[in-house]
């Protein structure tokens, strides 16, 4: 077995005091990743997909369990400790891009290795890299509003991996994009994670954007329902997730 990217093990979440009106949204969940994996996320509304997307980027502390990311124990760590952990380890995409407007988009992807204090030497050479790997060299000095929603989300990509995390964590990443750009940016995760081995987790509604993984973990009421290992093309793939969406019944979200 390859080294675990990370490990869940029996996590809970709880919303509410205790004597309130509290929810129950994980109910031990359990499960790892190997390094260089691209993992997908899919449930039904409300079934705790971004609940557990959260406990694991360290946006939210989980209940109770344990989470490892490349070995270490991430639930006991302090405020400060988060937040060194998350921006040195970790890299997210939103749906909605979360790019700063004023600033250009070589700005934008520098952002992560600016606030760690890099230099400007380093700095210049990982913008060019990701911006290379990502396709979108040509559209560094653009401002976010001069580019389209597709090539926003691609610098949102090269922003989330410009300092190297050892995870990508991904939430809707296409669900503001047409299926154009959807695509462009599927297939440039995709190329991340085959010929770069950046390690990815992905929440999607979407089983064409899950398709894209090479095993996608289903969520219903807080606990997981099954697991899909893609074994043959994507298209034969798409046709089990659908096939698994339609047992949970959530075929109405597919359409
Ligand atoms: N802060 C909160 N306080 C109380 N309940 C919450 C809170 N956040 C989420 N929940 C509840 O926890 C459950 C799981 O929510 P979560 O957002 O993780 O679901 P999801 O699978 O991501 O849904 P969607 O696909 O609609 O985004 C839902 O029933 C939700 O109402």
């Amino acid at each position: 077995m390859k080294t675990p990217v990370l490990e869940v093990t029996n996590v809970e979440k709880t919303y509410g005091r205790a004597r309130e009106s509290q929810f129950h949204a994980l109910k031990g969940i359990s499960f790892y990743m190997e390094e260089g994996e691209f993992v997908g996320i899919m449930g039904p509304s409300g079934s705790g997909k971004t609940t557990l997307l959260n406990t694991i980027s360290t946006l939210d502390s989980p209940s109770g369990g344990s989470i490892k990311v490349s070995g270490t124990e991430i639930t006991q760590m302090k405020q400060g400790q988060l937040a060194k952990f998350r921006s040195e380890k970790l890299g997210f995409i939103f749906q909605d891009f979360n790019l700063l407007e004023n600033l250009n988009l070589y700005e934008n992807i520098a952002l992560p290795l600016s606030l760690q204090g890099k230099k400007g030497k380093h700095i210049r050479s990982q913008v060019h890299m990701v911006a290379e790997k990502l396709g979108i060299e040509d559209l560094l000095e653009k401002y976010p509003v001069a580019v389209s929603g597709g090539q926003k989300q691609r610098a949102a990509a090269a922003r989330a991996i410009v300092h190297n995390p050892s995870m990508l964590l991904a939430d809707e990443p296409t669900g503001a994009l047409d299926t154009k750009s959807a695509k462009s940016l599927l297939d440039a995760m995709k190329a991340l994670n085959e010929q770069h081995q950046v390690s990815i987790m992905m929440v999607t509604h979407d089983p064409f954007t899950a398709s894209y993984c090479q095993r996608v973990l289903f969520i219903q009421d807080g606990q997981l329902y099954k697991t899909l290992e893609r074994t043959a093309s994507r298209q034969h793939f798409y046709q089990t997730i659908l096939d698994v969406l339609s047992d949970l019944g959530a075929s109405r979200q597919i359409d």
